[in-house]
């Protein structure tokens, strides 16, 4: 029994009319089926971009298609990728001290529920190894002593190299990347913020929204960048708070946000639901 392939085709372009006729015409001719697919129109860049996923023969595999594919590719000016879905996005995640996130990301891992290989958890501290190897996976400790950031950062930047990491997520990492390690990680490193940005960026955001008297309180997933929380936004989300909570009430209150948003990015992201729009995403659910 033939086994059908699955694969997702992304590409941003210039944007004017036939542009879906002739990418669907072209997947038609090589004996693929459109099986989702999404797209948006930005009038401000008047670019379009586009996520389908397509079912192709068991024949076409994904260096064919892509090989097929540069006629169009030319003709219509696509800035494209072509994933097989059968290889697994692989995930680093680093934490320092606040495991909610962490946790919930291996649970919704080890449930099936995130289409991505976890590579390992790296750490500063040692507080979570037990739970990372509970899991089975690997826990890499790299604690920031002696040779200070830049060689810690090397070491990370080793391992993410070594491990074939596709994706570092900052689960709550407390520790500012460097402008180099950003650069190498463009477009590869979600960060979760504590708050609803862009309020409150930086450190002890729920203690500052406390002593502003906020109603709301948040969280915020966005691409790392060496401006500390100035990121593209991928997800966010809010809960209600008044005068009766405390900045300890928030803290407890908005872990369950920070831990559902950003497994909400992470999940888009290993999926190629994400597209970089400047300073901003274009999210395709
Ligand atoms: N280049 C970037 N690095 C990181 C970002 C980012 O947006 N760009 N986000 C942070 C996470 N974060 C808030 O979400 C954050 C982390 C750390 C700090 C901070 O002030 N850290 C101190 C050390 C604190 C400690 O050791 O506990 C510092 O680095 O001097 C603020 C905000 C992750 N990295």
């Amino acid at each position: 029994m033939s086994r059908t392939q699955h694969f997702v085709l992304c590409f941003r372009c210039p944007d004017k009319p036939g542009i879906i006729a002739a990418v669907s015409s072209f997947l038609f001719e090589q004996g693929c089926d459109i099986r989702d697919a999404a797209q948006y129109g930005d009038p401000d860049t008047c670019n379009f971009f586009v996520r389908i996923q397509l079912a192709a023969p068991a024949e076409l595999d994904c260096a064919e298609l892509d090989a097929r594919i540069q006629p169009l590719v030319q003709s219509q000016q696509l800035d494209y990728t072509l994933h097989d879905m059968q290889r697994r996005m692989r995930t680093l995640i680093a934490v320092s001290r606040q495991g909610h996130c962490l946790n919930d990301l291996l649970h919704r891992w080890h449930c099936g529920l995130l289409h991505t290989d976890i590579a390992g958890v790296v750490s500063n501290h040692e507080d979570f190894r037990r739970l990372t190897e509970w899991y089975g996976l690997p826990f890499h400790y790299l604690p920031m002593n002696d040779g200070g950031k830049a060689r810690q950062e090397q070491k990370l930047l080793e391992l993410i190299e070594k491990d074939n990491v596709d994706l570092l997520v900052l689960a709550r990492y407390m520790q500012v990347l460097s402008e180099d390690l950003c650069e190498k990680l463009q477009g590869a490193c979600i960060n979760i913020h504590h708050s609803f940005l862009p309020s409150f960026k930086g450190a002890k955001p729920y203690h500052r929204a406390h002593e502003r008297g906020v109603k709301l309180i948040g969280a915020t997933a966005h691409f790392v960048t060496p401006d500390l929380d100035e990121g593209p936004i991928i997800e966010q989300d809010v809960v209600r708070v008044n005068h009766t909570h405390s900045a300890e009430d928030m803290v407890n209150m908005g872990r369950e946000v920070e831990a559902r948003v950003l497994a909400n990015a992470v999940g888009w992201y290993v999926e190629h639901r994400i597209m970089l729009n400047g300073q901003k995403t274009i999210v395709f659910p």
